[in-house]
C-alpha cells in the first residue's frame, strides 16, 4: 500500500526581536551549526523521505543557501519567502504542500523536539485529523482580571508546543479564513472551523528559543548530547 505523503513545514520567518541577537535567531549556531539545521535534521532523521518546507523571510533566503554550504548541509528541502506574520508564514508555506497527506508544522527555532514525539503525533494525526505537541504547566497559574488576579486550576491547562500536525485538506481549508488576533499556532487556526484539537505529550526539552537565556539552556542540552 502507498504510504501517505508526510510534510514538514518548518517556519523561521520571524524577526527574533525578543532574542535582542545581531543574527537572525534561527542562524545563530548552537554546537556549530546554525539552530535552524539541527531542527531540520530532527525531521529528517524521523523520515528521510518528509518533504521540507522551510520558511524563511525573503531577505535572508541567500543568507540561508550560504549558510548551507558554508555548513555543506545537504538535507533536501524547499524554502519559501515567508510573510508578516506567523499565520501568513505558514499559509505562504502551505502553498508548496500539493494533495493529501500529513503537515506538520514546527517552530524552526524548536531543535530539540524528540524524534519519538514527532513520529507520535504523525501517528494520532492518521487516526484522529490533528496532533498537538503540549506539556503539563510546572508553575502555578494566576488568571488576571479587573480586580487583579486569581487563583485557577493547573491541571486544567496544557502548554502547547510544536510540531503540531494536521490533514493536509483541513489544514488548508483553516488557513483560507481571515487572520485573528488570536491565532498564536496552527491549532487555534484550525479549532476556529469546528475541528477537534488531540493533545499528544510533549517533552520539557522542547523549548522554543525566544530570548537570550534560552540560548544558555540550548547550549547546556547540546553539551549534554541533546543534538
Ligand atoms: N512572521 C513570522 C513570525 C514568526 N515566524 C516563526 O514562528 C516561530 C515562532 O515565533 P517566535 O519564536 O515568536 O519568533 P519571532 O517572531 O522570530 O520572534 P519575536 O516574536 O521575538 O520577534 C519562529 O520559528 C518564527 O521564525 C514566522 O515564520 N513568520
Ligand atoms: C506556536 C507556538 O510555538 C506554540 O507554543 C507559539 O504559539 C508561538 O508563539 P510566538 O509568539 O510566535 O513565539
Amino acid at each position: 500500500m502507498a504510504q501517505t505523503p508526510e510534510y514538514a513545514i518548518i517556519v523561521a520567518g520571524g524577526s527574533g526581536s525578543r532574542m535582542q541577537h545581531d543574527l537572525p535567531k534561527q542562524f545563530i549556531e548552537v554546537a556549530g551549526k546554525p539552530i535552524l539545521m539541527h531542527t531540520i535534521a530532527r525531521f529528517y532523521k524521523y523520515n528521510p523521505a518528509v518533504r521540507l518546507v522551510v520558511v524563511l523571510p525573503q531577505e535572508q533566503l541567500n543568507t540561508w543557501r550560504e549558510l548551507c554550504r558554508k555548513h555543506a548541509f545537504k538535507l533536501f528541502h524547499m524554502t519559501v519567502a515567508g510573510g508578516a506574520t506567523r499565520f501568513k508564514s505558514v499559509k505562504n508555506g502551505l502553498g508548496a504542500v500539493m494533495g493529501e497527506g500529513l503537515v506538520a508544522v514546527h517552530d524552526g527555532v524548536r531543535p530539540f523536539v524528540e524524534v519519538e514525539t514527532i513520529r507520535a503525533a504523525y501517528e494520532a494525526t492518521a487516526k484522529y485529523g490533528s496532533a498537538v505537541v503540549a506539556v503539563s504547566p510546572k508553575d502555578s497559574i494566576r488568571e488576571l482580571t479587573e480586580e487583579g488576579s486569581r487563583a485557577v486550576p493547573r491541571a486544567k491547562y496544557k502548554l502547547v508546543q510544536t510540531p503540531q500536525v494536521f490533514q493536509a485538506s483541513i489544514l488548508q481549508k483553516a488557513y483560507e479564513q481571515p487572520e485573528q488576533e488570536h491565532f498564536t499556532d496552527d491549532a487555534s487556526v484550525v479549532e476556529s472551523i469546528g475541528e477537534t484539537i488531540t493533545l499528544v505529550e510533549g517533552s520539557y526539552r522542547n523549548i522554543k528559543i525566544t530570548t537570550p537565556e534560552d540560548l544558555i539552556l540550548a547550549e547546556a542540552f547540546a553539551k549534554e548530547g541533546s543534538l
